[in-house]
């Protein structure tokens, strides 16, 4: 059971002590939304032998603050860049005093670790998320979302109450893929897109093929989400839908800006805050537009056909179905189409793998013009291997975040409940030690039996670690999208891949910067070859 009660845990970084604050908050979201446990503090024996909270390797707040200042060791460093230095500096447990209302922060880079904050986080995980998104909803505009956070930003039994209603509208297989047939027309309207964009002599793209992905990835979403089509991949899109888009990206940077980077807004409403409520005020304007007139047109020719998703969510409430629907576009644009590249890539700088591949989808496909159903869909062992490796390889979620609601020792150190852990598991799927050979882009590692004589499974490549590869997170708190990105990357990769081959062009390797998530980002150029058909 939660109880009502807060405190604050300070660390003492010079010796071994730890204490507490009882009637202080941990962090400005938690302390309104969730209680942690106040019970008894942990004695048994493990604990006990256990090394102090204090005795955790890391800087001081003012050693820490330093560290941005001109010179100093982070300095103009990305997040990526930043917890590899401080990897570097502290080793594969490191903790990092909390400032500004948050709590402290526990790095760890040790599966076992991993697997004790997944397996003690509860029924009611607590991950802080997008705090502005939190105060929009909750303080800004009460008038419209009535004390719904939503599911990135609620935490406890609110949280709880969202997460139970959508799961099983968006968590189930067979509900998310009644979106095929559309999700596989609008990945034919994209390569349709592309076709005109590319130099058939060159074959190389004349416009910027991030941004075309992103707009393949807006139409899917909101289709799924709005029951809509927005014609963001034709030449006369929606004027609502280019300056939804236009919001999205916004928000996007001002998220990083406001939710990721330190910034003084929970104090002060700076001028650029105001300009990031706007956004969020824009999005909702257009998006409650949307979900109007959708609704207008449900009921009339519906032929007892399954509801689609706004449906399902719309018969819990409209309060649910107005944040799902946000909460599904602002989530689910730049993730798909950042992993869809990432992907692509690496089957781009892998000929041998790519050609793999295709024989599977020559199979499933034999001329472009056919669709994709469940039934040619159920048998894509290679590219579903083919996704999991290049998410290996490159999760643009590097890591996971948890606030830990009890005691845990972690690497042999006491770390109390109401500590941030944050696991970097990137590294670790990229770590030799857990991936042979890691650094190489090997699909058969993930497949259970061989598929053709020069196609062999080698499962003997793979971590037996569980914790070592969760692209979508993990536990009652996993990515809610996680159905919808398979089956939208799955589509867009089978046209694709079956209409082209595909190569890399610049002689560097892809570059990404972080933001909330990793995003592909520098000199994006491939070769895309037509692919004949098989009669
Ligand atoms: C390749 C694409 C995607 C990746 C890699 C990804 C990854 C993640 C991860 C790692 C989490 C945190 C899970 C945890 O804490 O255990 C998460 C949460 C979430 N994702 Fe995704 N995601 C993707 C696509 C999507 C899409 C398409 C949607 C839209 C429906 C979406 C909506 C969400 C939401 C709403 C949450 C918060 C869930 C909660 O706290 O209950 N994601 N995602």
């Amino acid at each position: 059971m939660w109880k009502y009660s807060n405190k604050i845990i300070y660390r003492n970084v010079s010796g071994n002590q730890l204490w507490f604050n009882r009637n202080s908050s941990v962090g400005g979201t938690l302390s309104q939304q969730t209680q942690l446990e106040l019970a008894d503090s942990r004695i048994d024996e493990k604990w006990q032998q256990a090394r102090s909270f204090g005795e955790i390797p890391g800087p001081s707040l003012l050693r820490m603050l330093s560290f941005f200042m001109p010179g100093g060791a982070l300095r103009n460093t990305n997040l990526i860049q930043m917890n590899r230095l401080m990897r570097e500096m502290y080793g594969d447990i490191y903790c990092i005093p909390g400032m500004m209302g948050k709590p402290n922060a526990v790095f760890t880079y040790n599966p076992d670790d991993f697997e004790m904050t997944y397996r003690n986080e509860g029924v009611w995980p607590i991950r802080i998320g997008l705090e502005s998104l939190n105060y929009y909803r909750k303080i800004h505009r009460p008038d419209v979302f009535k004390g719904v956070g939503g599911l990135a930003s609620d935490q406890g039994q609110e949280w709880a109450d969202i997460r139970n209603k959508v799961n099983p509208v968006l968590m189930k297989v067979q509900n998310v893929r009644q979106n095929l047939p559309q999700l596989d027309q609008i990945s034919k309207e994209f390569i349709d897109k592309l076709e005109t964009q590319r130099n058939p002599e060159t074959h190389t793209l004349t416009t910027d093929f991030h941004n075309q992905l992103k707009m393949w990835a807006f139409e899917s979403i909101s289709f799924v989400a709005l029951n809509t089509r927005m014609g963001l991949l034709s030449d006369n899109p929606d004027p609502n839908a280019d300056r939804l888009a236009k919001h999205m990206r916004d928000f996007f940077n001002y998220s990083f800006q406001f939710d990721v980077q330190p910034s003084i807004w929970t104090f002060y409403k700076t001028a650029g805050f105001k300009k990031f409520l706007k956004t969020y005020d824009n999005i909702t304007d257009i998006t409650s537009n949307y979900i109007e007139t959708a609704m207008r047109g449900f009921g009339k020719n519906d032929d007892g056909k399954t509801k689609c998703v706004l449906e399902q969510l719309l018969e819990h409430n409209k309060k649910v179905a107005v944040t799902m629907v946000m909460d599904m576009l602002m989530a689910g644009i730049d993730t798909t189409s950042s992993a869809c590249l990432t992907i692509l890539y690496h089957l781009a700088r892998n000929p041998s793998k790519q050609e793999k591949l295709r024989r599977e989808l020559l199979r499933i496909l034999p001329t472009t013009k056919d669709s994709l159903t469940d039934q040619n869909t159920k048998n894509m062992p290679y590219l579903r291997a083919c996704i999991k490796e290049g998410l290996r390889i490159t999760s643009i979620t590097p890591g996971n975040f948890r606030i830990t609601p009890k005691d845990l020792v972690l690497s042999g150190y006491q770390v109390p409940r109401g500590t941030g852990v944050l696991m970097g598991v990137l590294e670790l799927s990229n770590d030799d030690k857990y991936f042979a050979q890691s650094s190489e882009f090997i699909p058969e590692r993930w497949l259970k039996s061989d598929l053709a004589p020069d196609i062999q499974a080698c499962p003997a490549a793979r971590t037996r670690n569980p914790f070592v590869y969760l692209p979508f997170g993990f536990g009652p708190r996993t990515c809610i999208g996680k159905r919808i990105a398979e089956l939208e990357i799955e589509t867009l990769l089978v046209r694709l891949l079956r209409s082209y081959k595909v190569s890399w062009l610049p002689e560097t390797p892809i570059e990404y910067e972080s933001t909330i998530i990793l995003s592909p980002c520098g000199d994006i150029r491939f070769k895309l070859e037509p692919v004949g058909d098989l009669m």
